[in-house]
């Protein structure tokens, strides 16, 4: 792993920033995070609706925020539970490293490399338009790809556990990025991503 990354290189070439911080926690500081969120956070399955039919997602999620923020993904509502003391300590150094302050995060559980996520962006209707949303990494390392959407743009990264990437400016309007699965992936991985819901 590269311990030397420069945040401040763009690694997208146009519409939007991407920056890898690198692993921001050891090895061993990933490891007993990642036994300590797999154990105590709230996981539940998500219920996504598509074409009218609802589907039970293998995939599991946490949700946490400042206040119970309602959060709409796929037609289903849920309401952020509070910050644990744990995931505020991660919140302070994610702040940290990036100047920048986050009032939500939601956990992505993947028990192996047959869970993954589709090509999406995150530009629901209530998020911060053009907000900042780090993306913090725990247990197996994963790809995660960019893909431009109008141009023959790509780009892919390998997150390792305890690396932090953030995402900002108009990169959700021109990207979409993906969690592709894969078969060689044996072990489990939880991603945290900070983000800011719209309070007004
Ligand atoms: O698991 C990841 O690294 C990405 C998760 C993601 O894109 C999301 O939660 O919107
Ligand atoms: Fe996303």
């Amino acid at each position: 792993m590269d311990l030397f990354q420069n945040p401040d290189e763009n690694l997208l070439p146009q519409d939007g920033t991407l920056l890898d911080f690198g692993c921001i926690y050891s090895v061993q500081e990933s490891q007993r995070l990642f036994d300590e969120l797999l154990a105590s956070a709230n996981w539940k399955n998500d219920e996504v609706t598509l074409f009218g039919k609802k589907h039970i997602t293998a995939r599991k999620t946490a949700w946490y925020g400042t206040k119970d923020f309602a959060y709409t993904y796929s037609n289903s509502t849920r309401f952020a539970e509070p910050f644990t003391g744990e995931l505020l300590s991660i919140k302070d150094k994610v702040e940290d490293h990036l100047k920048e302050s986050f009032n939500s995060c939601l956990l992505n559980l993947y028990h192996d490399g047959n869970e993954g996520m589709g090509y999406h962006a995150d530009d629901e209707k209530d998020l911060v338009r053009h907000g900042s949303i780090a993306s913090l990494s725990f247990g197996a390392t994963r790809k995660f790809v960019f893909k431009h959407n109008t141009e023959p743009l790509k780009k892919e990264l390998i997150l390792h556990p305890g690396q932090l990437i953030l995402m900002k400016d108009e990169i959700q309007d021109f990207w979409k990025h993906a969690l592709p699965k894969s078969k060689k992936v044996k072990a489990p991985r939880i991603n945290l991503t900070f983000r800011n819901i719209r309070t007004n």
